[in-house]
């Protein structure tokens, strides 16, 4: 422990230094600016959603949002990867993962939303609007990398619509509850991002697109009109994007960006100070809910 006279020191042993984690509700470096200025975003009370074309960026600003979460001790990670492979490194430290599987996808999405339920009533009881910082209550920071595979791609016609109807609920009463759901998709069109989805999103980040139209639909219709059009994004400028935080214009930015050795060095650093433990088996995961 540190005092303004530097490390407390006991008996003559060797001073500890003791290593703490982050919280999710500080905030996290997003990228930078085009003056260079620092990008910072906090996570709490958020919702985001990023699109762009193949290759453009998205995974891996959505790696950087899972490393803060990771490295957050009152943070507990779901993790949906429809391609298996863009998440997968965060799998040790992942209290949930689903990869492939419509089922399995649905079973979490259904258990997430009745954990939304306990934490509402918990609210209500406590006469309370949200969870805040102080209740000792982990946020869920819930991600879905690839969401048109999800909204569009696996599964029944049926299954598709169960995922969008429970997830539309959750992108709009998880704020206030402590959930955060991060969605990333290369395929931004009204079928896989349905308006009425996309504007529960406060937080929208569109990477390089291959019309106006598209960077519309994640940024908001009107927007490419008045000079805001990811369109107009340098193809091989990969990671560079618009960032429209609610209420706001949207803000270029240079998204940070994590190699596959960073994200080993915090998965590690993230397994040794995470209290709690991943479980694949499909029953457990759901947070222990204290009382407000
Ligand atoms: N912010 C960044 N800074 C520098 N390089 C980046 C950045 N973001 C991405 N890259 C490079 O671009 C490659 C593709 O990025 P990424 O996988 O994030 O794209 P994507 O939009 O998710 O693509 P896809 O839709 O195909 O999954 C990365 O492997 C990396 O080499």
């Amino acid at each position: 422990m540190f005092n303004r006279r530097g490390p407390r020191r006991t008996g003559g042993a060797t001073p500890t230094i003791p290593v703490s984690g982050l919280s999710i509700y500080d905030p996290m470096h997003f990228g930078i600016d085009e003056n260079g200025r620092q990008v910072r975003v906090r996570l709490a009370y958020k919702n985001i959603i990023a699109g762009g074309e193949p290759g453009s960026g998205k995974s891996s600003l959505v790696n950087t949002i899972v490393a803060h979460g990771a490295l957050s001790t009152d943070c507990r990670l779901w993790l949906f990867d429809g391609k298996q492979v863009e998440l997968d490194p965060w799998r040790p430290v992942a209290d949930v993962f689903v990869g492939n599987d419509m089922e399995r996808a649905l079973y979490r999405l259904a258990q997430l939303q009745h954990e939304l339920d306990i934490r509402y009533a918990m609210l209500r009881k406590a006469g309370r609007r949200k969870i805040t910082r102080d209740d000792g209550l982990d946020v869920i920071l819930f991600v879905i990398d690839e969401l048109a595979l999800f909204s569009a791609t696996y599964g029944t016609k049926e299954q598709r619509e169960d995922f969008i109807r429970i997830l539309r609920d959750i992108v709009a009463r998880g704020r206030a509850a402590g959930i955060i759901t991060v969605a990333a998709t290369q395929r931004p069109s009204a079928d896989i991002i349905p308006t009425s989805l996309r504007d529960l999103f406060g937080y929208r980040v569109a990477f390089r697109c291959t019309t106006d139209s598209s960077s519309d639909i994640i940024l908001s219709v009107g927007w490419a009109g008045e000079g805001y059009s990811a369109k107009t994004i340098d193809p091989l400028s990969v990671g560079v994007g618009w960032l429209l935080a609610e209420g706001g214009i949207p803000q270029r930015f240079k998204a940070a960006y994590l190699t596959d050795a960073d994200i080993r060095a915090i998965v590690a650093h993230a397994r040794s100070i995470r209290t709690h433990y991943p479980d694949d088996d499909g029953t457990a995961g759901v947070p222990a809910l204290v009382t407000v």
